[in-house]
């Protein structure tokens, strides 16, 4: 089979050089492009060397995560035309996609498992799973068949040790991902801790096993548009939770190929949290720190691109206030010996959403991607800075600009036409991202990298929800807390395939990240909250809520300090009065939120609770429960679900 893999293998070796070649019983003659195969470990050369068998790549490239290194690879993207300087600034690069390769793809994402209710719930027939698909083993088989081999022929396979989390700590996990994508090696050096130090730290112990391709093997039968090579018509995201492996095909977006990030961090870990009793959840971390000097940690579940990053790095507009980023995306979490809920960020960067980011909306992400950083489908201007929706006014007044100018000015969108502020279409891509190293950010905390996590003192939920919901609840209970946060619903967003603007439930914001049977997973949830754990309150917020005319009825971003500021008074207690019991839970009092300084607000229509739309939402709750949780809806959510409906019924 070698022999045959070898005649198939194209001249073109993407400018690397052999280094040695390395003879195994599993393999022979495939070159090492860089680094030392005889290092790893006994488990590390077998995933290498049977991986490589299957999908036989030009050679292997065992990266050692240093700065060279990264130099190196991003010098051959730039003269590949993949990477474009953006060149006015340092080290930073924009990097146009295949436009049909620009977000995660729920549809093509599988979890594998040999019995489908660990994946998937006790649907009804002929409903179709939302929370997570189902692929069976057999099946499995016969997708791979269909892709892997031979996939990699021409390109290098780069072999990425990662660690998530400090490297070491008691809650860090390993994975190694193998890709033929170099974008995806630059990224992930920034995402995760990445290199020889992982290996060193590894030993012989096990690993996440993550084999991603872009899946287009040389010679390339098809065009490549943007020095982009993807394969959307044969995309396939699949876990196999109980191996601890995923494989991801056809796809370079992040969302689908930096295997680190929702793959593993999310519906990896979720399992391995299950095993391990602690939580893996799609939520940003934050130490929030009142006039006073006090600190208090808040993790927060949003769905895609409704504001998990703006929240982590808020720039507070009310004096005294600080806010210090732990983690802008995913949060471990697990009880501490003292009862409390620590949580820690796995990641090591910000894989952001480029479009609204501006000094205005999130100086702090700005300030984070001066230097360092991968811009993925957003738009250029003549003066090779980054560019997007969001960054006109900003632009305008850095460079001095009329209103004429600014119209006139050349740009390049995101799909590399020539643009001008007002034509039609978008400057850059609506999931347009940053990639970041989160060291960068100003105010990122100086416990970020704690290996055993910060304490975390609120949970709170939330989505885009233009009517019905106001600003802030706090939830009664963990148990309804729980449902509160299992009846997150939001607008879809550009994060992922769906178009429009509907409603969509996410439950936990978690609905594209289910790693196993979502029933079993809110059972797990209220087993974590039991004494003597200590289980933090749950909140649930709405920054999006809307006029008929559909304007935000809440100024949002740095304001949201505001709201924060009434969260910690109720974490901390006291005989404080600032709240008031309603039917879906505790609501501020009115004038216990801070508004000074703020334009009129209609504080009936932000903080209303119409009867009319709550028991529609309510019942529309219910049959989504049913329909997709079925028997496996824990009993306490169902009897918080009876009580939710009784108090709505009286309002
Ligand atoms: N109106 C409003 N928009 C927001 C707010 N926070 C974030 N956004 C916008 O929502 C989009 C996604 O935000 P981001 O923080 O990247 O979301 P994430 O994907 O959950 O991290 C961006 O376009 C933001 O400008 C807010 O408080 N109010
Ligand atoms: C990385 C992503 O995350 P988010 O939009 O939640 O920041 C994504 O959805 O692809
Ligand atoms: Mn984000």
């Amino acid at each position: 089979m070698a022999q045959d893999c070898r005649s198939l293998r194209p001249m073109e070796t993407d400018g690397f050089q052999v280094v040695t070649e390395v003879v195994t019983h599993k393999l022979n003659h495939i070159p090492i492009f860089k680094g030392d195969f005889a290092s790893l470990s006994p488990k590390v050369q077998r995933f290498v060397a049977e991986k490589a068998e299957l999908m036989n790549p030009a050679g292997i490239y065992i990266c050692d995560g240093s700065q060279k290194e990264y130099d190196d690879i991003v010098d051959k993207l730039v003269e590949r035309g993949v990477l474009t300087p953006l060149k006015a600034y340092e080290n930073n690069y924009l990097c146009r996609t295949d436009p049909r390769d620009v977000a995660r793809v729920e549809s093509k994402t599988w979890m594998v498992t040999k019995d489908k209710y660990d994946s998937v719930c006790h649907t009804p027939d002929g409903v179709r799973p939302i929370m997570g698909q189902w692929m069976s083993e057999e099946q499995f088989g016969v997708e791979l068949d269909a892709r892997f081999p031979g996939c990699m022929a021409g390109r290098p396979m780069y072999v990425v040790p990662y660690s998530m989390g400090p490297i070491g700590g008691p809650l860090s996990k390993i994975g190694i991902e193998l890709t033929d994508s170099s974008y995806v090696v630059l990224c992930m050096r920034t995402m995760t801790r990445m290199g020889q130090k992982v290996l060193d730290a590894l030993g012989d112990q096990d690993f996440v096993r993550c084999i991603h391709s872009v899946g287009l093997p040389r010679p390339v039968k098809q065009k490549v548009i943007n020095h982009w090579p993807c394969n959307p018509e044969k995309v396939m995201i699949a876990h196999r939770p109980k191996e601890r492996e995923i494989w991801s095909f056809g796809s370079g977006y992040g969302g689908n190929s930096i295997l680190g990030k929702k793959c593993f961090a999310l519906r990896i870990a979720c399992n391995i949290g299950r095993d391990e009793g602690w939580l893996a959840e799609h939520m940003l971390i934050m130490g929030v720190t009142n006039p006073e000097g006090e600190e208090k940690f808040i993790a927060a579940a949003f769905p895609s691109a409704c504001g998990k990053t703006n929240l982590a790095m808020l720039t507070p507009t009310v004096p005294g206030w600080k806010v210090r980023v732990v983690g802008d995306d995913i949060a471990w979490m697990k009880f501490g010996a003292d009862g409390r809920l620590y949580a820690i960020n796995p990641e090591a960067g910000f894989f952001g959403v480029a479009p609204g980011t501006s000094h205005k909306t999130n100086a702090m992400a700005m300030e984070s991607f001066q230097k360092n950083s991968i811009f993925t489908n957003v738009a250029e201007t003549a003066d090779g800075e980054y560019f997007w929706e969001g960054l006109e006014k900003e632009l305008k007044e850095k460079k001095g600009y009329t209103d004429e100018q600014l119209k006139h000015l050349e740009i390049t969108n995101w799909l590399g036409e020539r643009w001008h502020i007002g034509d039609e279409g978008k400057a850059a891509h609506p999931n347009s991202r940053f990639t970041a190293p989160a060291a960068q950010c100003p105010t990122i905390h100086p416990d970020w990298e704690a290996p055993q996590g910060v304490p975390i003192d609120a949970i709170v939920f939330g989505g885009r929800r233009p009517e019905g919901v106001p600003l802030v609840f706090e939830s009664f209970s963990w148990e309804h807390g729980i449902l509160v946060g299992a009846l997150v619903k939001s607008e879809t967003t550009a994060a992922a395939e769906f178009t429009g603007k509907n409603v969509m439930h996410d439950p936990m914001a978690m609905r594209p990240f289910m790693g196993y049977n979502y029933g079993k997973y809110l059972e797990h949830w209220i087993k974590l909250g039991k004494a003597p754990n200590k289980a933090p309150k749950i909140f649930h917020v709405n920054w999006f809520r809307e006029t008929k005319d559909h304007k935000f009825l809440w100024p949002g971003f740095g304001d949201n300090i505001r709201v924060l500021d009434w969260i910690l008074r109720r974490v901390s207690g006291g005989d404080e009065d600032i709240a008031v019991e309603t039917a879906i839970g505790y609501v501020p009092k009115r004038g216990t939120i801070n508004l000074d300084g703020l334009p009129r607000i209609d504080w009936n229509e932000l903080m209303s609770i119409p009867k009319a739309y709550w028991e529609e939402d309510i019942d529309e709750s219910r049959h989504f429960l049913d329909s997709q949780v079925g028997s496996d809806l824990p009993k306490p959510i169902r009897d918080e679900l009876d009580k939710l409906e009784k108090r709505v019924h009286s309002l």
